[in-house]
């Protein structure tokens, strides 16, 4: 059967512009009917490319989970990954020795044991963050944002608190972070489209190939930056002054690891640029349900009341109690995934897949945003922000439909190349929301009429960390981090010793 089949032609004419031309248009790959259109797995054959996007948690899974050993490479990022980042960029470095041992090492580092060990820092931000929301709700993703980065330098580095996000380490990181994207998303250079160009050598006469140049000295410049961080642990453990961080385990483990110096900075930060802003932007589409939701609040709540009381915020001590709470974070990931098409996944053998052929070097895309608003999946209601999906009649855990029962939903991604970080994710996600709904309401903003300020609930806008999805000069086709529409909203303490509590904690946290 041929992969065609599969995709009906476009309202442009000959099947193959039609169905580029509808790839660029990218809003139907939200839409409703999707799958209708393009049913579970869509192929596309793209200027040389092939592309196949999962609309379905079955076609997904099979492919990217079961048979994980051939679809767990990544497409070529040749500025963003080559060169700005010397081939050591975690995320995107292709399968095979350098990305297993990269991996093993980050896995060792956060497995759901060794987090426990950032425990402390996660509530103490938990704290600080609440704290921030009672004084200033109009700032409320500068909040998230912060409270995102601060943890990660703390975790990774043993960094200080970060009080706000103008400390000069930050924001050489978000510097690099912003390169790398610019790089990763845009037709901006040549040699994506021609890769040949690589072979062009820097210290040649006629046309020195300035973009190759700059890209090595940035990549330098990038790897000085992340040793110096590293080597400040490094002086502590010399000192025996160090306290748990990834890079501390990282160093301590070096012989094992089988990493250079240079690869265990860069993998540290990798991790930093992969799991601050994805945490962020979680938080904000969570203070988005919230408001949008007052009754599933006043649940957890309630919830909270019963297990914690109002004498202290919770803890991770906590959280068996608490699984409204733990499925509330499963609800928002499921809802409104961070990453609505995961990270491109690359094929590494030719296979085929229920009648088609999926050539090696095919690029897979597993349409996340679909999977999760599945009604086969989740129900009627899959499209509404509902956490008690993820509980029975006496309000337990249950695990998630299908081929989701792990997590309750794929936000995480897929097979070996699953997020790394995700029980860092999932423990800061968990003591956020119980922190913030313990202390406080969060309400719509009214305007001067006192009539409710509308939601936003599915736009995204364009802003924030954008994909690399497709590169040529006619498809400029890239997908984007999912966001709110901004907003704000209003905070209330839910009870007058609130502030007297998060300020005494903030003290007993310092110490
Ligand atoms: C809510 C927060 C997060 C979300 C939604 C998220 C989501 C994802 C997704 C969808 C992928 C791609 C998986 C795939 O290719 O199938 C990924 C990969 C990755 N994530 Fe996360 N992530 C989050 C937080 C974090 C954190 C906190 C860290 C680090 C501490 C992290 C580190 C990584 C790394 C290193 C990879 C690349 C793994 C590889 O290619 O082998 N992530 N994440």
């Amino acid at each position: 059967r041929s992969p065609w089949r599969s995709v009906p032609p476009g309202p442009w004419g000959p099947p193959i512009l039609g169905q580029a031309m509808d790839f660029l248009d990218k809003r139907w790959l939200f839409g409703k009917d999707c799958k209708q259109r393009f049913k579970d797995i869509m192929y596309l054959h793209c200027f040389g490319q092939p592309i196949v996007v999962f609309n379905s948690l079955k076609s997904a899974t099979e492919l990217l989970d079961r048979r994980a050993s051939i679809y767990s490479s990544r497409p070529r990022f040749i500025m963003a990954h080559e060169i700005l980042s010397g081939g050591l960029l975690a995320i995107f470095i292709p399968y095979g020795d350098l990305w297993r041992r990269t991996r093993r090492a980050a896995h060792e580092s956060l497995t759901k044991l060794a987090v426990r060990d950032y425990h402390t820092i996660l509530h103490k931000e938990s704290v600080l963050l609440a704290s921030a929301l009672l004084e200033r709700p109009d700032a409320l993703e500068k909040h998230f944002e912060r409270a995102a980065a601060s943890a990660a330098m703390s975790i990774l580095y043993d960094y200080p608190t970060l009080e706000t996000e103008n400390d000069k380490n930050l924001k050489e990181v978000h510097t690099f972070i912003d390169h790398m994207v610019w790089s990763a998303s845009r037709t901006v250079f040549l040699v994506q489209l021609l890769p040949w160009l690589m072979n062009i050598p820097e210290r040649q006469v006629l046309t020195p190939p300035r973009w190759k140049y700059e890209g090595r000295k940035s990549f330098m410049q990038y790897t000085r930056m992340f040793k110096s961080l590293l080597n400040q642990v490094h002086k502590d453990i010399s000192n025996g002054s160090e306290r748990p961080s990834v890079s501390a385990s990282l160093i301590k483990n070096f012989d094992r690891n089988g990493l250079s110096y240079q690869e265990m900075s860069w993998l540290v930060g990798t991790l930093y640029a992969a799991g601050s802003e994805t945490t962020s932007t979680t938080m904000y589409w969570w203070a988005l349900a919230m408001i949008a939701h007052p009754e599933v609040q006043k649940h957890a709540q309630a919830e909270l009341d019963a297990v914690v009381g109002r004498s202290r915020t919770p803890t991770f001590s906590d959280a068996p109690d608490l699984p409204y709470i733990q499925a509330v974070v499963k609800e928002i990931l499921r809802w409104r995934p961070a990453l609505p098409f995961a990270l491109p996944h690359a094929t590494t053998e030719d296979d085929w897949y229920d009648g088609m052929f999926v050539p090696k070097g095919t690029l897979c895309l597993a349409n996340l945003w679909h999977c999760h608003h599945d009604p086969a999946y989740y129900g009627d209601d899959a499209a509404n922000f509902n956490p008690q999906r993820f509980l029975d009649v006496e309000g337990k855990l249950i695990p998630g439909p299908g081929e989701a029962r792990d997590e309750g939903h794929k936000a995480y991604g897929f097979g070996r190349r699953v997020c790394v970080g995700r029980h860092v994710a999932n423990d800061s996600l968990f003591i956020y929301v119980a922190t913030i709904l313990w202390a406080m309401n969060l309400e719509r903003v009214r305007d001067q009429d006192k009539n409710e300020v509308p939601l936003d609930l599915v736009t995204f806008i364009d802003t924030g960390m954008v994909l690399y999805v497709f590169h040529h000069p006619c498809v400029d086709f890239y997908i984007r981090y999912s966001k709110p529409v901004p907003f704000s909203c209003r905070t209330t303490p839910r009870f007058p010793e609130v502030f007297s509590i998060l300020e005494e904690e903030k003290e007993l946290l310092k110490a």
